[in-house]
């Protein structure tokens, strides 16, 4: 279990040291349009899943949007603190 900060500094170290095997390398590889498209893809499975499934699942679902908008974030060049000041 991990916390979004703890998320998020381990996913801004695998940027920067780019480990071999690395799907968070791969999705920054292939750029934003295509993180963008698993974010949206990520967004309706969570809805379906809160609609249809259960809370357990539909919670599973909501970790991949999150995970899938912090890779667009680092695509991005995007902060905790850029996002963090909207909220
Ligand atoms: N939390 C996640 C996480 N959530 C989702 N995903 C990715 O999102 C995909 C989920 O997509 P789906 O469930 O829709 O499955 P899928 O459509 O069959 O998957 P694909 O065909 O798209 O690969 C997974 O296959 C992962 O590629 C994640 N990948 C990594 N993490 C965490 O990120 C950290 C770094 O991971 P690596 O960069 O791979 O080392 C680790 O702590 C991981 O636990």
């Amino acid at each position: 279990m991990k916390t979004f900060e703890e998320l998020w500094t381990e996913l801004s170290t695998k940027a920067v040291e780019r480990p071999e095997g690395s799907g968070t390398v791969a999705a920054l590889d292939a750029g934003v349009h295509t993180i963008g498209k698993k974010l949206v893809e990520e967004a309706a499975e969570s809805w379906m899943a809160a609609e249809h499934e259960s809370a357990e699942r539909a919670a599973e679902e909501i970790s991949q949007l999150i995970y899938h908008a912090q890779c667009l974030m680092l695509a991005r060049g995007i902060g905790l603190d850029d996002v963090y000041a909207h909220l």
